[in-house]
């Protein structure tokens, strides 16, 4: 048996003959660069991958190394990609189609919510543009995402996320389905109450009506008074303006405590969600691809192949980039069962080169790619 160190000094020899090769190698790999930006080229070129990866392969002696020399060559080849794209962004600029802004125009814009007065959209709204702004309200948040593209109003408030209960997927679906671009977001303490009827008590109730999101807020309250019915509405704001409007006794709804006020309610019960740190990020949406000189949050969305290795190599851009990711999400694509459409929130803003080397590997890499926007 050899001695440990006497292996060493010939693993140590290898690798330098191993990273001489590889610098070498990335040095052609610049000037495939050179030669696919002056002819107006794409970087990712699978074929060529796929019969490089035979090629390796089946110079190797065994499985074993046959897998390994495969993995090696994906990694080796994304590295040399990495390194086109970085050219690509020096030599070929291409700007990216958004549009930088100083500061967000916050006064004389109308802004739609969904829902009814006192949604918690509403008051996130008034957060985020100042109580004075001109606004109206819709039914849907499809409707509000019309009223944006058709230029009705400047921007639109939509819930994305509760800090309970999760994603709000609809928004999420919405925003790959529509044009519109996220300008900005705004957090809201969410704390619901059980609304009833002026003459109710909390043992008239069998009935208790909001959006599924309060229903899940609460549901450890929920669970202690099985007996009532649960039903969903559009948003809790709506639970409210119904059980005002039956004005049954046995009728309440999970909304805040604005809510009551704005339908002459009684609160019934109060800080009924499970956590009292219940908060939800709202997003703040318009139909043009504008962007915060100062933003600091790019969300994205895409797809990948169902292959395996895909998202991996996705994410690969961020890691390279040193870009660091906040969330990650996905949604089923309708029609297209177990296939998802991937949204990424990461830190960044679209002017800085890490950001657009990233995203440059990303639209090319994926099977498709949208920025969803830039706050
Ligand atoms: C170097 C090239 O660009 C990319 C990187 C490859 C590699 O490192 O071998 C292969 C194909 C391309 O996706 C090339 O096109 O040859």
């Amino acid at each position: 048996m050899r001695d440990l160190k006497e292996l060493r000094v010939e693993i140590d020899r290898i690798d330098r003959e191993v990273v001489a090769l590889f610098e070498e190698r990335m040095g052609i790999s610049k000037e495939v660069a050179e030669y696919k930006i002056a002819t107006g080229k794409k970087i990712l070129d699978k074929e060529r991958e796929n019969q490089k990866i035979e090629a390796v392969k089946a110079l190797t002696h065994n499985d074993f190394n046959g897998h390994g020399v495969e993995e090696l060559y994906k990694q080796i080849m994304g590295i040399s990609r990495k390194l086109q794209y970085q050219l690509m962004e020096e030599k070929a600029l291409g700007r990216l189609p958004f549009i930088m802004v100083d500061e967000l125009e916050k006064k004389n814009v109308r802004v739609v919510y969904q829902g009814v007065e006192g949604a918690y959209a509403q008051q996130a709204m008034f957060a985020f543009f100042g109580e004075d702004v001109n606004h109206f309200h819709v039914e849907r948040w499809r409707d509000a995402m019309d009223a944006i593209a058709e230029g009705m109003a400047d921007y639109a408030v939509l819930p994305i996320e509760n800090s309970t209960a999760g994603i709000v997927n609809d928004s999420y679906d919405l925003l790959e389905e529509y044009d519109n671009y996220i300008v900005g977001e705004q957090i809201i303490s969410v704390q619901h109450a059980l609304l009833g009827m002026p003459d109710a008590e909390i043992s008239d109730i069998k009935t208790v009506f909001s959006h599924p999101q309060g229903l899940m807020q609460c549901a450890k309250y929920l669970d202690e008074h099985r007996d009532w019915k649960q039903i969903s509405v559009l948003n809790t704001a709506v639970a409210a303006k119904k059980v005002a409007d039956e004005k049954d006794k046995t009728q309440a709804a999970i909304a805040s405590t604005l809510a009551a006020k704005q339908q002459g309610l009684k609160v019934l019960d109060q800080g009924i969600n499970r956590s009292e740190h219940n908060s939800t990020r709202f997003v703040i949406v318009t139909n043009q691809p504008i962007f915060r000189k100062d933003a600091e949050k790019v969300s994205i969305c895409f797809e990948v192949t169902h292959e395996s290795g895909c998202l991996y190599n996705v994410l690969s851009h961020f890691i390279f980039n040193n870009l660091n990711l906040c969330r990650i999400e996905s949604r089923p694509i309708p029609d297209r069962n177990w296939e998802y459409h991937f949204f990424v929130d990461f830190e960044g803003n679209l002017n800085d080169s890490a950001v657009k080397n990233a995203l440059r590997g990303i639209r090319e890499e994926a099977l498709n790619m949208k920025i969803l926007g830039n706050y």
